[in-house]
């Protein structure tokens, strides 16, 4: 199956540093794919080469299956990298315009882009008079005149505040619901959390995992809270072995998988004890990417 993006052994070395290394990664038909990492890990450089605008210094990387730099493999992939530039004495309407006559893009596409970004009602107003919100789905929008079928947006809510993020994310995930494939970087872990249906965790040029958000997360035990609690400690640590319970805050962490928590609330109930609690514990994500980038990730806003 051709992929909408697939590299093998991606490389780009600057001098001495290597801003982007061996990285393998693929984005499958239809997800919104969240490409994560600290400031400088090289998703930038990364977007770059799968677009052709920065030679890799080795590995291959293909979209839809064409390589890049082969004839026709940007056709249908729609980008926004560091940031649109419109005219700005232009309207949104008329920087489209201009735009699409320059790609051979027909020019009713221009209102239909419009409204997917929701730009309909301010389209005839100048692109200075515009929200960064605003510039950025109207660079969204430009990315979209192709209707393409990958959209690749780079940190598309960078510096935007709350309703614009919220904006972006809706926009995002309308995308992704009309079956086009978006690869998006970002540094920003709630944002990635929200929209994203897998992530590929980038750092130092690395990736550092690729999987769903929720099998990076992964169940990691059960948190038990029983009266008395120390007899309950007592009676667990008979059950599954010493080394699997610990105390903590107040409540007992038990390293057994969620499937097995019906069986110890009735061993405990059978047992006198009074349980008030008993669920399953999920690694904090903060920690999974702190520990996957060794620290470095921003909070979203
Ligand atoms: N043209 C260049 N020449 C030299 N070094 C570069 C060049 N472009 C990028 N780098 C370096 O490569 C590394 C990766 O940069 P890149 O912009 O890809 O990271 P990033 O993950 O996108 O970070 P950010 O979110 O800050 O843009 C950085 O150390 C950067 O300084």
């Amino acid at each position: 199956m051709n992929l909408p993006v697939q590299t093998h052994g991606l490389t780009k070395r600057y001098g001495d540093l290597t801003a982007v290394d061996a990285l393998s990664l693929s984005v499958r038909p239809g997800e919104v794919y969240g490409f994560l990492g600290p400031n400088g890990a090289g998703k930038t450089t990364t977007l770059r080469m799968l677009l052709g605008l920065v030679r890799p210094t080795a590995g291959t990387a293909t979209l839809f299956g064409r390589p890049v730099g082969a004839a026709g493999h940007l056709a249908r992939v729609g980008a926004m990298i560091e940031g649109p530039s419109f005219y700005p004495y232009l309207s949104g309407r008329d920087n489209l315009r201009v735009l699409a006559r320059s790609a051979g893009v027909r020019a009713d596409r221009v209102p239909a882009v419009l409204a997917q970004v929701d730009l309909a009602d301010r389209a005839g107003d100048r692109y200075t008079t515009y929200s960064l919100g605003m510039k950025q789905r109207l660079g969204v929008a430009a990315a979209l005149l192709k209707d393409p079928r990958l959209l690749i947006l780079d940190e598309p809510t960078n510096g935007l505040d709350p309703a614009g993020m919220a904006d972006m994310r809706d926009l995002i995930r309308r995308l992704g619901a009309t079956g086009c494939t978006v690869l998006l970087s970002s540094h920003l872990l709630g944002e990635v959390q929200q929209i994203c249906d897998r992530v590929g965790v980038v750092a130092r040029g690395r990736l550092v995992a690729e999987s769903s958000v929720a099998e990076l997360r992964g169940a990691t035990g059960l948190r038990v809270v029983a009266e008395p609690l120390d007899l309950a400690a007592d009676r667990i640590r008979t059950l599954v072995g010493p080394d699997r319970v610990r105390l903590v805050d107040g409540a007992l962490d038990v390293g057994i998988g969620p499937e097995r928590a019906a069986w110890l609330n009735a061993e405990l109930v059978g047992a006198g004890l009074a349980v008030s609690e008993l669920r399953g514990q999920e690694r904090d994500l903060e920690q999974v990417f702190f520990e996957l980038t060794k620290g470095g990730l921003a909070h979203a806003g």
